[in-house]
C-alpha cells in the first residue's frame, strides 16, 4: 500500500534534483561568458535562465560585442540570428539597402492574428499601396480638423471624469489603463469612426483590447522560439498561443460589426445628403478620392486593426514610462509646468491648453523624446536579406539570416548617446537656440528609419502632449511607493504590473 506513493515521490525528487543540476550546469557554464550556445538548443537556455531580464541581458551583451553579435543556427533553432544595436547598421538596413531588406513570411506568420493585408506585415507593392493609402489619409486636411476635435473630446468626456473620480475618493489609478483607454477610444475615431467609450468610471473590460495585449505577448515568443516551437504551443493550447484564436475571433467580430454599421451610416448619409464622419473605414468605403477604390473587406479589417494597434500600443506605453520617469525626476515636472504657465488658460474649473499652442511646448517634447529614447515602445525591429550582404560593423547576413535590432540596447550605449546615456535628460534635445535637436532616425530609433518610417509620428506626440499638458497643469501624480515596475515580455514595452498612481487636483493641494 505504501509502495506507491513512496515511488511517485522518489521520482519526484530526482526530477527535482536533475532540474537543480542542469540549472546547476547551465549557471556555471555561463558565468564568465557572454554569449553561451549549447548543443542542440543553440543560445535557448540562456534566454530562458535571463527571461525576467531579457532587455538588460541583450543590453549587456550587446555592450561587450561591441554593438552587434551573431547567434549561428542550431539543431532546434534553424536560422542564425543577428542581433545590432549599431546606428550604421540599422541605417544600412533600414535606409541606405531599404529594398534588401525585407520583413519577410516569417514576420507575417508570426503577426498573423493582426491580418496579412496591412501596411505593418507587408513587402513590395502591397506595402506601397497601403502605405500610400494611410498618407494620403492622415495627411488629408479633414484628418487635422478630426484630431483637433476628437484629442480635446477625449480627455473632456473621458481623461478629466475619471481623474476627477479618483481624485475626490483618494483612489488609487492604474495609469498605464488609463492611457490604453484614452489612446484605444481615440484610434476608433480616426479608424472607423465612432468612440468606444472605454474611458469610463471604472474601466469597463474590453475584449478587444485585452485580446491585442495578448496576441503582443504571444508574438514576443514568436520571435524568440523556432516556428515549430511556437506551433507545437498552439497545437497544444499553451500559454498566450492558446488565447490568440479565440482572439483573432474577437479582432473578427469587432470589425465585421463596424464595417457593417459603418456601411449603413455611409448610405443614409448619402441618402440624406450630409457628409459622412471622416474616418479610414469611411474613406475607403465612401471617399474613393482619398484612398482609391474600396479594397476587399479583408483588407479593411487588417488596416483597421493595424490604425488600433499602431496609435493605442505605442502611445500609452510612452505615456505610462513618462510619468513613471517624471516621479523619479520631479525637477523635470517643474521644469515642465513653468513651460505649461507661458501658453495655458485658466477657467472655472480647468487649465486648458488650445491644441495649437501644442507646438511651442520644447521642453514637453524634450521630455517625451527623452522617454521614447529609454524605452522605445515598439522596441524591437526585425528584418531579413533577400540576398547575401555586409554590414558596416563588418558582419555577414543573408536570407538565413534573422536580424534583431535593439533600440532599447542602442539608447543605454555610451558610444551613441555619450556617458551620460542611462540618465533621464531631456536637456539632451534642446539647442542653444532652445529648439528640438534633430538626432537622425537610425539614433532615436522609436519611430524606425527610411522608406519605413512611422507615419503616425506628428500625430503621436499631438496625443501625447495633449494629455500630459492636462494631467500636469490640473493634478498632482504620486506612483504608489514601492510598486513594482517592470516591462511585460512582450513586442510593446507595456509594464507588466501597469503603473498604480493616486491622483489629486491641484485645486485641493
Ligand atoms: C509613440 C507613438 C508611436 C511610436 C513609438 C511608433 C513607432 C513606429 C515604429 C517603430 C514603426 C515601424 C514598425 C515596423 O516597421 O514594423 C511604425 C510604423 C508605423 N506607424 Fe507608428 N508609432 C507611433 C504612433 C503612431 C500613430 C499614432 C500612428 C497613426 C495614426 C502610426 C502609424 C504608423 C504606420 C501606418 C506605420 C507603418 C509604416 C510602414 O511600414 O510603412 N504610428 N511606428
Amino acid at each position: 500500500m505504501q509502495l506507491l506513493p513512496y515511488s511517485i515521490s522518489l521520482q519526484y525528487y530526482c526530477i527535482i534534483l536533475a532540474i537543480t543540476f542542469l540549472v546547476f550546469l547551465i549557471y556555471v557554464y555561463t558565468k564568465n561568458k557572454v554569449i553561451c550556445t549549447f548543443p542542440l538548443v543553440g543560445i535557448l537556455p540562456q534566454i530562458l535562465v535571463n527571461i525576467h531580464r531579457f532587455h538588460d541581458m541583450l543590453t549587456e551583451i550587446l555592450h561587450e560585442t561591441k554593438g552587434t553579435f551573431v547567434v549561428k543556427g542550431a539543431w532546434f533553432v534553424p536560422i542564425d540570428m543577428l542581433v545590432t544595436c549599431d546606428p550604421a547598421n540599422i541605417h544600412s538596413m533600414m535606409a541606405a539597402n531599404f529594398s534588401k531588406y525585407v520583413k519577410g513570411p516569417e514576420w507575417r506568420k508570426r503577426l498573423a492574428i493582426f491580418g496579412q493585408h496591412n501596411v505593418i506585415n507587408t513587402d513590395f507593392d502591397e506595402w506601397k499601396l497601403h502605405r500610400n493609402t494611410y498618407r494620403a489619409f492622415l495627411t488629408h486636411h479633414k484628418f487635422q480638423e478630426l484630431i483637433a476635435n476628437i484629442i480635446p473630446d477625449i480627455i473632456d468626456k473621458g481623461v478629466i471624469p475619471v481623474l476627477e473620480h479618483v481624485s475626490e475618493r483618494g483612489l488609487m489609478v492604474d495609469l498605464q489603463e488609463l492611457f490604453s483607454r484614452y489612446t484605444f477610444d481615440f484610434a476608433n475615431m480616426i479608424a472607423i469612426g465612432s468612440n468606444p467609450n472605454s474611458l469610463q468610471i471604472g474601466f469597463p473590460e474590453s475584449p478587444f483590447a485585452k485580446a491585442l495585449d495578448d496576441a503582443w505577448e504571444a508574438i514576443f515568443v514568436r520571435h524568440l522560439v523556432p516556428e515549430s516551437f511556437w506551433k507545437l504551443l498552439r497545437w497544444l493550447r499553451i500559454g498566450k498561443e492558446s488565447k490568440l484564436s479565440s482572439g483573432r475571433k474577437v479582432i473578427d467580430k469587432f470589425c465585421e460589426e463596424h464595417i457593417s454599421t459603418t456601411k449603413k451610416e455611409a448610405m443614409a448619409a448619402a441618402r440624406e445628403d450630409h457628409g459622412a464622419s471622416f474616418s479610414l473605414l469611411n474613406c475607403y468605403l465612401t471617399g474613393q478620392a482619398v484612398t482609391g477604390p474600396a479594397p476587399a473587406e479583408k483588407v479593411m479589417r487588417d488596416m483597421i486593426t493595424n490604425t488600433i494597434l499602431a496609435t493605442r500600443d505605442t502611445c500609452s506605453t510612452a505615456l505610462s514610462w513618462f510619468f513613471w520617469l517624471l516621479s523619479k525626476n520631479p525637477s523635470v515636472e517643474i521644469k515642465i509646468r513653468e513651460e505649461l504657465l507661458t501658453t495655458t488658460t485658466t477657467t472655472d474649473q480647468m487649465v486648458m491648453i488650445n491644441l495649437v499652442d501644442l507646438s511651442k511646448l520644447v521642453y514637453l517634447h524634450a521630455a517625451i523624446c527623452e522617454t521614447m529614447r529609454l524605452f522605445p515602445p515598439a522596441p524591437y525591429q526585425s528584418r531579413t536579406p533577400i540576398e547575401p550582404q555586409t554590414l558596416p560593423s563588418g558582419h555577414n547576413v543573408n536570407p538565413n539570416t534573422n536580424v534583431l535590432i535593439s533600440a532599447y540596447a542602442m539608447a543605454r550605449m555610451a558610444s551613441v548617446w555619450g556617458d551620460d546615456c542611462r540618465e533621464f535628460k531631456p536637456e539632451r534635445w534642446i539647442t542653444e537656440n532652445g529648439k528640438i535637436k534633430y538626432e537622425p532616425p537610425h539614433k532615436f530609433f522609436a519611430f524606425n528609419t527610411g522608406p519605413r518610417i512611422c507615419l503616425g509620428k506628428d500625430v503621436a506626440f499631438m496625443v501625447m502632449k495633449a494629455i500630459t499638458a492636462t494631467i500636469i497643469n490640473n493634478y498632482d501624480v504620486q506612483v504608489v511607493e514601492n510598486h513594482p515596475v517592470s516591462p511585460k515580455l512582450s513586442i510593446m514595452f507595456r509594464m507588466k504590473h501597469g503603473l498604480l498612481a493616486r491622483v489629486k487636483n491641484r485645486k485641493f493641494v
